[in-house]
């Protein structure tokens, strides 16, 4: 067969069967794709609803990042309207690409702490503590360290013992630095936060965030370059975009095939898999899919009057993400910014024409790398008070009127692991970002974001058209110490600007104003503002059915024998990171649950 290996173009390339189906051909999905079709006698077909991209400048350079976001390559997602952030609606980017939202993000490449994994472990996930996931971060990267220059200059520091040096996606940093990004750390180091080694083995403290960039030629590594692009003479991989999963079909507790469109056209199309069905299709779609397909709360589905396969009242629930306010600076004693080649051509060009001859300069950076992830006892000196009002309130009193019971319970065993956690110096609260211009609105956005929240959204079908958008709601803020803890935040990055390191640079604080003090302005001003940082997770999750689980800790969705879900929904908790690496590192480990189920 001429076409195998290759991007399918046309239907009729599509088989009948194959081993494995995975809706998806995303971050995760691909991934998988990829690590079980190591085997050449194990047949896998993608169906993913976007579209490759073409290499642009959008898609793969740090010189056009968030230029991908409201594009083609984009879902556009419009949330509810946020009732506890002054009733505004989020714009939720997601990727609709081969490889999904790792097309689309903006290229930092951390890990979580310990802690954040050990929290999965006691929500009743065997495997799933640091100890069982470290081996899939590692397997999932190649890490190429500082060079010598910015080891000196900036004071990068990293282990090689806790990084991959034979995984498929390319880790490490850009070639060019702003000097300016070293003077956070400074001020950090002279409040007495300790930098850490390296984040991939505890990310507490100040650090130097690596990206997911290509050190060859500084472009993106993403899950289409990383686990596709090479392995396209793979006979037994197939591939297909444009194509949208509408439904699963089950029999009583087996999928039997899995119906599809071509977007834009009406024919529906059935394929089945020998042995397992894999639903990769993100933190929005992966519910969305699963209720479409009888899989979900009983009320709903009735509702809608879609037959009830399987009573998950999990499905959509759980939904965490973390949000994010900002304290805008303008710099007046820096030379050049990242924001100056959006408004200073000649110096574009000096980068653009420094790229394309070395790779070097400004045009190789653009993620964020200077970041803080700090536990409660580093900014605030109330972290009793703060802790003591998440528990106080009764477990339902801000989960959403109708939560059901099983939920509910899985929340109140969030909640105590989560306090006993945030009370200690080893769990990060909250994170700090010198984001160097990566909002191009400001020269200098200094955000701050809540790591670990205790509000909780949904994602819910309200039709039976597979191709509207669910209801998507954050629910952002509606436990109202999530927003307190956003205050606090914002008092300490003060403190942070206050600084010798920071001062040098000559900083005014533009929004909210250094007239913004009280404790209400600053939090009406984090409601006005605050926005989803794109990391959504947690609803299909993997915990224990009786606490609303969704998936068992081998991925398999409870009540059906052939299906999993590979993806950041089956996060049970989010970890206090950006969420790329842990979605690999999930990825990695589904494939090797699934390869001994095999046996
Ligand atoms: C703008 C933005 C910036 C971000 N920045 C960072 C960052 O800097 N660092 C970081 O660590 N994380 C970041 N993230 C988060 C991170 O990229 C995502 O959490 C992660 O990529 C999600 O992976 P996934 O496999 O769960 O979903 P996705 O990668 O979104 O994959 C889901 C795939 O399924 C497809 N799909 C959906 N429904 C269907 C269907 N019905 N049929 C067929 N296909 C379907 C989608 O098109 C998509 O390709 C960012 C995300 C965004 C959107």
């Amino acid at each position: 067969a001429p076409f195998l290996g290759q991007l399918l173009e046309r239907q009729e390339q599509v088989n009948g069967t194959y081993d494995y189906i995975i809706a998806g051909g995303g971050t995760a999905g691909l991934a998988v794709a990829n690590r079980l079709t190591e085997d050449p006698k194990i047949s896998v077909l993608v169906l993913e609803a976007g579209i490759p991209d073409q290499k642009e400048c959008a898609a793969i350079l740090q010189r056009c990042l968030g230029d991908t976001m409201r594009s083609k390559y984009d879902w556009n997602v419009t949330t509810e309207p946020q009732m506890f952030l002054s009733g505004r609606p989020q714009n939720l980017a997601i990727g609709r690409a081969l490889g999904g939202s790792s097309m689309l993000n903006g290229m930092m490449f951390d890990r979580g702490s310990p802690s954040d994994y050990d929290m999965w472990e006691q929500l009743g996930n065997p495997g799933w503590g640091w100890k069982g996931i470290l081996p899939y971060f590692k397997k999932s990267e190649t890490f190429t360290p500082p060079n010598a220059d910015h080891v000196q200059e900036f004071g990068i520091t990293y282990d090689p013992e806790v990084h991959g040096d034979s995984g498929y996606i390319q880790s490490g940093y850009p070639n060019f630095i702003f000097p300016q990004m070293k003077n956070f750390q400074d001020a950090l180091m002279s409040l007495g936060i300790v930098q850490s080694k390296d984040q991939a083995g505890r990310a507490i403290g100040t650090f130097w965030s690596p990206n997911t960039i290509d050190p060859k030629n500084m472009t993106r590594s993403y899950s289409r370059s990383a686990y596709y692009d090479n392995f396209t003479n793979r006979t037994n991989l197939h591939v297909i975009t444009s194509r949208h999963v509408t439904k699963l079909l089950l029999d009583k507790d087996r999928v039997t095939g899995v119906e599809y469109i071509e977007v834009g056209k009406n024919t529906t199309y059935t394929v089945a898999a020998k042995r397992e069905y894999i639903v990769s299709a993100g933190t929005i779609h992966t519910p969305q899919l699963l209720q479409l397909s009888g899989i979900g709360q009983k009320s709903l589905l009735e509702g809608l009057g879609i037959p009830v396969v399987v009573d998950l009242p999990g499905v959509g629930q759980n939904f965490q993400d973390h949000p994010f306010a900002t304290l805008s600076l303008k710099l007046d004693n820096v030379e050049h910014s990242l924001w100056d080649l959006d408004r200073n051509a000649t110096y574009d060009a000096e980068q653009k024409a420094l790229f394309y001859a070395d790779r070097e300069g400004a045009w190789t950076t653009g993620g964020p790398n200077s970041v803080a992830f700090l536990p409660l006892s580093s900014y605030t000196n109330q972290t009793t008070p703060l802790l003591t009002s998440y528990a106080n309130a009764a477990a339902a009193a801000h989960l959403r009127n109708d939560t059901p019971a099983a939920v509910i319970a899985g929340f109140t065993a969030q909640r105590s692991i989560l306090l006993s956690h945030l009370a200690t110096p080893n769990t990060a609260a909250m994170e700090f970002i010198w984001q160097s211009g990566a909002a191009r609105r400001y020269q200098m956005p200094f955000s701050v974001s809540v790591q670990h929240p205790f509000s909780r959204g949904h994602v819910e079908i309200n039709s039976t058209n597979p191709l509207l958008r669910p209801i998507v709601d954050l629910r952002t803020g509606s436990n109202p110490v999530d927003l307190t803890l956003l205050v606090e935040a914002f008092r300490y990055a003060r403190r942070v600007v206050a600084t010798d390191a920071i001062q040098e640079l000559v900083p005014t604080e533009l929004l909210p104003g250094a007239n913004v003090t009280s404790d209400e302005d600053i939090l009406a001003y984090a409601k006005s503002s605050a926005s989803t940082m794109f990391h959504p997770s947690g609803t299909s999750a993997m915990m224990p059915r009786e606490l609303g689980g969704v998936v068992d800790s081998s991925l398999r969705v409870y009540g059906v024998k052939n299906l999993r879900v590979v993806d950041a929904s089956i996060i049970p908790l989010i970890p206090a990171t950006h969420i790329v690496s842990t979605v690999y590192a999930i990825a990695e480990k589904a494939a090797d649950l699934i390869k001994a189920a095999q046996k």
